[in-house]
């Protein structure tokens, strides 16, 4: 086999693995990806000079040798407020069109997975960097971890990728994974885990790869962060769209809904479906679509909103009305 049909090999296995884990669509059966794979070792194996950091067989590699390092995020991720009644949806929703000064609001609605939220940075569409959301302002580099994950995309699916692309998003353990690995736990005398969220924040501090390869690990993007090279869409939900054609998953339950009403239905209907769903989640996540809109509005930013300082006036300013001076 030539380099460039090694390179064909790598670009078909990447497509069945796009189409079965991110398009919850396969298009061929795991016998046809495994023979492949096989294949593509065997390469490797007698031309490790070929080997490419997008090949499949690149996604487990060792443990790092010490734990993971602490890395500050390039845009912090914040937090989220909570409204536990659509009263309290509908004063969020008032307030934004005063403060917008806008008769209606389109909304993005997007399941609140039940999983860790992670940062993965890629440079010229190659993934760099998985690190965990942390305190929001840092968080630790499980970069090994995370390529093991078939729904993180080792390399963007687009011959023109942005520059630097930091994307967030949920690694979740879906129920069914979860239970099967709680049921492998009992067989082999292992502690179980109490619920698929705890399953996954397990899965993902392993120190050995090893491990984290075999947990029933997805991730699903919900925000675009730091962007270099790359003119973002106007709306929030056409940049997820953006994201899932580039290589990543997102929810298919998201939609876009119009003012408090909208996202109100948008819970009742979410609500009736939950326990169907093959994942947990805990909510929702409402957000201002428009990027513009969501700019104007800016953060309460990582200032609480219990806690107040009441300044006293500069100091040359007390020189000026006391008209004594004040450097002692
Ligand atoms: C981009 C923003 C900030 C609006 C945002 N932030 C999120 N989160 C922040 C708080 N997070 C957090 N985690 C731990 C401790 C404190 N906050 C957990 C992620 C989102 C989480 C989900 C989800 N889970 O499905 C989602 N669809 N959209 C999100 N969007």
């Amino acid at each position: 086999m030539t380099h460039q049909q090694m390179l064909d090999l790598i670009q078909q296995l990447n497509d069945y693995s796009y189409a079965y884990h991110v398009k919850d669509e396969p298009i061929v059966p795991d016998a046809v990806y495994d023979r492949d794979y096989r294949q593509l070792q065997s390469i490797e194996a007698e031309h490790p000079e070929w080997i490419q950091a997008d090949s499949p067989t690149q996604r487990v590699g060792e443990k790092p040798d010490s734990g993971f390092t602490n890395v500050a995020h390039t845009v912090p991720m914040l937090s989220l407020d909570n409204a536990f009644d659509n009263e309290s949806l509908a004063d969020f929703d008032q307030r934004i069109r005063k403060l917008l000064n806008a008769e209606q609001v389109t909304y993005c609605c997007e399941p609140k997975l039940d999983g860790l939220a992670i940062s993965l940075r890629y440079e010229e569409g190659r993934l760099v960097r998985g690190v965990t959301r942390g305190d929001g302002l840092s968080g630790e580099d499980i970069t090994s971890n995370i390529k093991t994950i078939y729904s993180v995309p080792l390399k963007l699916r687009t011959k023109t990728p942005p520059a630097v692309l930091e994307v967030r998003g949920e690694i979740y353990m879906p129920k069914e994974g979860f239970e099967k690995l709680n049921a492998l736990a009992v067989e082999q005398g292992e502690k179980t885990f109490v619920n698929p969220r705890n399953a996954a924040a397990g899965s993902l501090r392993q120190l050995d790869p090893k491990v984290t390869a075999k947990r029933p690990l997805v991730m699903c993007a919900y925000s675009i962060g730091y962007v270099e090279g790359w003119e973002q869409p106007e709306s929030h939900y056409a940049g997820l769209l953006q994201l899932s054609e580039w290589g990543f998953r997102t929810n298919d339950l998201m939609i876009t809904a119009e003012g408090a009403q909208g996202c109100i239905d948008y819970y009742e209907k979410l609500n009736e479906k939950r326990a169907s769903l093959s994942y947990d989640i805990d909510g929702i996540v409402y957000k201002v679509d428009q990027i513009a809109l969501q700019n104007q509005l800016g953060f309460i930013a990582r200032a609480p909103r219990w806690a107040i300082a009441r300044k006293f006036p500069a100091q040359e300013e007390m020189t000026r009305i006391l008209g004594v001076d004040f450097q002692v």
